[in-house]
Formats: structure tokens, sequence, C-alpha cells
């Protein structure tokens, strides 16, 4: 492991060093835990078996499907084949299948209670672990920073990365510290902590940033609150969110399945206690927030930082001073169908939705149960509206019908349903129609998020319940009142009553084509980066498209339904889809930048508009925008996620003050040709109106101009990563060894107690 360093550190620089398998400015890092899902995983296994890579870490690696499976029955589930109707989710899943037989990994299929929301998965077998590195092809990774983990979503090329190597090329972000103190008003719990954060800070607050929430509001919480906390940092624009693992963590953990026992648990607690932050550690963004400032919180636009008490009205754009803010709101209540100065209390709804991974735990349902009793005895969800719910995992599900939770819900009128992602993106046949509109514990409310033409509302589980039960947004508070006390009628159980019954995962299919070698300690041999073939950027000469908008989100780039695709290509139709054509017509909308001469031409983009990218890890958006013609992209800053996969498809995303920006918007709405020169850092303007230079990493440069591949590059450091391996399992063993593979299937079980501790209500 490194040495020691006398500089304080924060938890963060901790865990990263220990990850450290070589240090540079590109660094690598070994990863941990790495979980897998259907739709960002085909093209990296595809990719695996042409270049002839196994999977180096099956034990480190956790597979299930989420994001495509129907929530319905799963009575009659006989196979996916017969029960996915939809052929392209079908065929998602199928591939997950046979991919996880082929590299042997452990999966829980739609067949295995164990199934659900990956980010709901990890943390509940205790695959999750504090001072782990966990990944996943999905930028609510971060959930599981609740643990201390350094934790984050990464792009399709990344997933492949890890799969081949366990490692990534890393660079270290800033440290930034949210720290809210105090006790929490009444009808308040981590959604509203969270929403508000969101709400101040913005969706580029904590862009670069690996966010560390502290104080005592945070330390009080549990680790199902800390966790939906921990999910919504990406909705803060930042990749992480890290809590200091405490007595609650490890209460959390003890007895999971994938946890050590034993004096690997002492050794592994003593470990864990050493994950906070030195006192005068450097943070190079801090923010204090007094718990007593938040109330019941919701939005109100399309976007999550625009949140609003409930108590408040609808904002009006013509108070916004920014021209582009102006804009965006504008069109966010033309959307929404709002008016400046409503009411939020009079807005009715449509649907209510509870569940997804930030959302959809045993303690989110209790806390829903309870406003729904509060009701009164017979109350039932408001006529007119069609509420769901949706637990995060079969396991939460389990729990809930044994506490009489389920019965809670139907008796009102609720639909209960199997677990999944459901209509918190509607990949799958939960969605919204157009116009309806959706009270939801969901994360995000982009436009046609949660179905083409869907309005959503982003509340905590206390409120959606509130709202179903009286077909508007509503105060929790007028239902619980101040004080949240249990009720008779739902009996508290332990996780681990349901665990020992578990079960085991299937064992691996033997096929002939298997390239799998579970024996083999070494990776193959390498193969030679420069015949990798990324498409080498040298000099970029072109029509630039100009867009002055804000938060240009990944769902907006490419929306869901083009998800599906087990390919990298053919998705330049797509970009921008619900722009660019016509909903309705499916014609061509004539006003949208890309659909006119001589922008339908363009391989550069100018956007005088921030955080561009944002929201989820998914690598479609680069590939659209590439297939399209576009390889570069100018802007005043990008969600880290979209910008890293814009370089490993061969993209070069920049990063430029306002200023220059307008001048190079000036340039491209005239239709003139801007060029882009990597190798001189420069955008030569047209007409000898000069240059404008820019940054970008060198080692990242190096890559693009040469067209090399980092699976290639990283396999030349193959004996670093086999000595890191050594020291791990040696520093850590309970990393190594703990899947459900080695163990044969067999989950062990250490019964304890229901947590004591406050959970979120
Ligand atoms: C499909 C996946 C890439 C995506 C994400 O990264 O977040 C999804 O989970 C989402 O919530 O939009
Ligand atoms: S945000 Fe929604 S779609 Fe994405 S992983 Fe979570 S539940 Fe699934």
């Amino acid at each position: 492991m490194p040495a020691p360093t006398s500089t304080p550190r924060t938890l963060y620089d901790k865990v990263y060093d220990d990850h450290l398998v070589y240090s540079a400015d590109q660094a690598l890092i070994y990863i941990d835990r790495h979980l897998v899902h259907e739709v960002t995983s085909p093209q990296a296994f595809e990719g695996l078996r042409t270049a002839k890579r196994i999977v180096r870490r099956p034990d480190c690696t956790l597979a299930t499907v989420d994001h495509n499976i129907p929530t319905i029955s799963r009575k009659s589930f006989k196979s996916i084949h017969s029960f996915i109707e939809e052929p392209d989710s079908r065929a998602q899943v199928g591939a997950l299948e046979d991919n996880v037989k082929e590299f042997g990994l452990t999966y829980f299929g739609m067949g295995d209670r164990r199934q659900g929301i990956v980010h709901i998965i990890g943390p509940e077998q205790g695959f999750t672990l504090p001072g782990t590195t966990v990944v996943c092809g999905d930028s609510h990774t971060s959930t599981h920073g609740a643990f201390g983990a350094l934790a984050f979503g990464i792009g399709t090329s990344e997933v492949e990365h890890v799969l081949a190597t366990q490692t990534l090329p890393q660079k270290k972000s800033k440290n930034m510290r949210i720290n809210v103190e105090g006790a929490l008003p009444a009808g308040c719990n981590s959604k509203d902590i969270v929403l508000h954060i969101i709400g101040l800070i913005g969706t580029a607050g904590g862009n670069g940033c690996v966010i560390e929430f502290s104080g005592s509001t945070i330390r009080e919480l549990s680790m199902e609150a800390r966790m939906s906390i921990c999910n919504m940092s990406i909705e803060g624009g930042a990749r992480a969110g890290m809590i200091a693992p405490d007595e609650i963590t490890f209460e959390y953990l003890a007895g999971r399945p994938l946890c050590p026992v034993g004096e690997e648990w002492d050794q592994a607690v003593a470990y864990w206690k050493t994950l906070k932050s030195d006192a005068g550690a450097h943070y190079d963004v801090e923010v204090e927030i007094k718990a007593e400032d938040i109330a019941p919180t919701l939005t109100w636009g399309t976007s999550p930082q625009d949140t609003v008490p409930i108590t408040g009205t609808v904002p009006d754009p013509e108070k916004a001073t920014d021209p582009i803010r102006k804009n965006g709101m504008k069109r966010s209540l033309e959307y929404m169908g709002l008016q400046p100065g409503q009411v939020m209390e009079e807005v009715k709804i449509d649907k209510a939705f509870l569940g997804s991974c930030t959302n959809g735990r045993i303690e989110d349902l209790r806390s829903a149960a309870k406003v729904i009793l509060s009701a009164g005895k017979d109350a039932k969800v408001a006529e007119g509206v069609y509420a769901m719910v949706v637990p995060g995992s079969g396991l939460v599900k389990q729990q809930a019908e044994a506490e009489g939770i389920d019965v809670v819900f139907k008796k009102a009128g609720f639909d209960w349903r199997e677990a999944g992602c459901s209509m918190c993106l509607g990949m799958n046949p939960d969605q919204l129609k157009p116009q309806e509109r959706c009270a939801s514990t969901s994360n995000r409310n982009f436009e046609g998020r949660q179905g083409q033409g869907g309005r959503t509302h982003l509340m905590s589980p206390a409120m959606v319940a509130a709202a179903a039960m009286t077909g508007r947004l509503t105060d929790v508070r007028k239902f619980v009142g101040e004080n949240v006390s249990d009720h008779p009628e739902i009996k508290v159980t332990s996780v681990f009553d349901y665990m020992d019954a578990a079960i085991p995962s299937p064992a691996p299919i033997p096929r002939e084509t298997k390239i799998v070698d579970p024996n083999a300690k070494a990776l193959p041999e390498a193969v030679d980066p420069a015949t990798a073939g990324l498409p080498k950027f040298n000099v970029l000469t072109g029509i630039a498209a100009p867009m002055s908008t804000a938060n240009i989100d990944t769902d907006m780039i490419i929306p869901k339904q083009f998800l599906k695709t087990l390919e990298r290509t053919g998705l330049g139709k797509a970009a921008f889809f619900e722009h660019r054509y016509d909903q309705k017509t499916k014609e061509e909308n004539p006003d949208f930048v890309l659909n006119k001469e001589p922008f339908r031409r363009a391989n550069i983009l100018i956007c005088t508009g921030a955080n561009f990218g944002c929201g989820s890890s998914r690598e479609h958006a680069p590939w659209a925008i590439n297939d399209f013609g576009i390889r570069c992209i100018a802007a005043p800053s990008f969600a880290d996620i979209f910008y890293n996969n814009c370089f490993k498809n061969g993209m070069l995303p920049i990063v430029l003050p306002p200023a220059e920006l307008e001048q190079l918007h000036a340039d491209a709405s005239a239709g003139q040709e801007l060029t882009v020169d990597l190798e001189r850092k420069v955008i030569v303007r047209p007409d000898g109106k000069g240059e404008i230079s820019f940054q970008v990493d060198d080692f990242r440069r190096h890559c693009l101009i040469n067209g090399l591949d980092d699976i290639g590059l990283t396999l030349q450091h193959r004996e670093e990563i086999e000595q890191f391996e050594t020291r791990r399992t040696a520093t850590w063993p309970w990393l190594d060894g703990l899947g459900y593979a080695k163990k044969g299937g067999k989950v062990p079980v250490k019964p304890a107690s229901p947590q004591k501790k406050k959970m979120d209500w």
C-alpha cells in the first residue's frame, strides 16, 4: 500500500490512495466490486469476446437484470423468453443471461428472489463494503458511497475495461464537503435533504468533485436514508458521494451474505474505523446547510435542481436574470403544463410511483405505508389516480409482505408489483402517457424520462403516498402531524429472516465456445494497442452546430427506447430524438439546429450552456452524437461521466470560458467552418479571426492522436496489477473470494436484530 503520509487526508483521498495500482496524473486504480446490468454491458462483453479476453475477477463481479424487465406478477414466470414480450428488451436480457454463463459470473436473474435494482442488491448482499471501489455501468452507482466506498458510474467502454483488467485509469477528483447540521424538521427525510441540496448547488454544483456528506444530521440517518442521499449525488453533478462508515454502517452489514465473518470481520471493522477525514483535511469546495431550513421538498420543472418547498408556488421565468436560465424555465413550464405563481399544493396528479434505486427500500415502503395508515382505516387512493409500488428487490418485497405492508398498500388501492427499475425510466412497460402527471420517488424529472410527454415531480415516499391519497401534490405534514409514531399494523422484521433461504446462484454452464479459464491467474497476452483501433483525432475542420441550452442531459441526447441496442453503431438517427422530430407526425422539426443546413453536416458542436451531458452514464449518448458525425464538442462544462465517455470513443470534449464560446457560437451560427487542431491545442476561427487555445489532459491527447485503446495500454501494466492483488489479499483478505460462486451457493447467515437506529420514516 502507498506509504502513509502526514498531510491530513479526506475520506475520498484515503480510499483513492489505497487503490492506486500506480500513481500518475492519469493513475490506475484497482476496482474491488463491479455490478453489471443488461443495458450497459452487451457491447462490453462483445468487446471481450472479440479480443479473446476473459473476465479477470468473476469473484468481484455481480450481475442482475433490472431496467428492461416487466414488473407484473411472476407467478407464471418460466423463462425470460416467454415472459418478456418486448423483443428488444428480451434480447438485451437474453444477451446478459448468455454472457454471465459464458464468462462464469454470479447472476441474480428473474427467477431468483435476490434479483433487484443493482444499487439495492449490492448493499443488501454485503457486496458493497466500506473502503472499497465500486463501479457499475450506471450513474446511480454513487448510492454505494453511503458505506464509505468510492463508488461511481462508468460508461460501457469502461465496463469492458473493468471486466478485462479489474482496474480503471483515473484522474483524481476535487474534494467537496456538504455539511448538514441539526435536527430535521417534522415531515422531512433524506429525500428532502438531498432535493434541498441539489436545489441549492444546482445540477452542475458537484462537477469534477467527490462529495463527502457530513454533519450531525447525516450521522443520525440510517444506512437506507444515507443511500438515498448518496444516490442523488449524480443529480448534484458529482460522480460520487461518500459518507464515513460508523457503527450504523457496521450494524447494517454484520451478517450479510457477502460480508467477512469471524476474525476477518474484526480486521475489517478495524480498517473501516480509519476511514474518516482527518482534522484539517483540505476541501476544494465546502457547503454548510442547516437542517432547520429544509422543508418537505419537491420539483416543479424538468431538472432535479428545479425544487420548491411543498408550501411554495411555481416560479416565474421572467424573474430569472440569465437568458439561458429564463428560456430553460419557460420550456420546462410549458412541458410540465404549469403556470408561474401556481400553488404547488393545488396541482393534480394522475399517477403515483413508489420505487427506484433512490427510494425502493424497506424503510421507504414503511414510511409511505404509515402515511396511508394515518389517512384513516379505510382510506383509498384518490379517484382517478393510479398508484404503484415497486419494491427495489425481491428480498425487499418479501420483507414488506412479511410486515403486512403489501396489505396496507393493496387495501388502499395501490398496485403491488415485482422488483425492477419500472417507471423510474420507462424502458419496460411501466410508463407515463403523454401529459400524465406523476408524483414520483425516483431521481430524474427530465423531459420524457418516465414516458414520452410524461410530467414528473420528484419527492419523498411519504409525500408520494400523501399525493396518491389526495390526488394532488400534498404537504405530508397534514397526514402525519408532528409525531411519526409506529403503526401496530406494520410489524418491523429483520431482513436476515429472509436471507437464509435465499436461492443459490446457478453454476456457470460450460459451453463449447467458452473462453473463460477460472483457474487462470495471469492475464492473457495483451493485445497490441496500436491494432485496437480507435479512429485517430488530429486536425478536424468542418461546420459547427451552435446550441445554447444548459444542462443538456443524456436522456435528451438519446432517450431510453434506443438503449436496448446490442450494438455501438447506428444511433445517429436517434441523436436528440425528441427535439429533432415532431413526436406526433415523426417528421423532422425544421426549427431544430441539426435539421437545418448547413448544420446537418456538422462535425463540431458549440454549446454555450453549461453542464453538457449530465444525467445517466449511457455511452449511447456519445455513440449517437458520434454516429451523427460530430466528433468534437465545446461547452463551458461537462458532466464527468459524459466527458470521460467521449474520449473512449475517439471524440474530443473541450471546456472553454463563456466569452470564447460566444465568439465560436457566432462563427458557427454564420455557417462558417472551424478547425480544431488537437496537436496544437487550438481552435482556428474563420477569416483570420485568430485562434482560441484550450486545455486537454496530455495523456488523453496522446491517446486520441494515436487512436490508442486503453484496455491494451492497461494490460501492459499486468505485473503491477498482479502485485497490487497480492498486496490486497494480504491487507484486506475479505475482499477476495467471497463471491457466491466460490461459496458453492451457500449463503451464510448470522442472525441480527432489526436496526434499532433512527430510520427514514
Ligand atoms: C441505463 C443507465 C445507463 C442509466 C444511468 O446511467 O443512470 C439509467 O439507470 C438511468 O437511470 O438513466
Ligand atoms: S435511476 Fe432508475 S433506471 Fe436508473 S438504476 Fe436507478 S431505478 Fe434503475
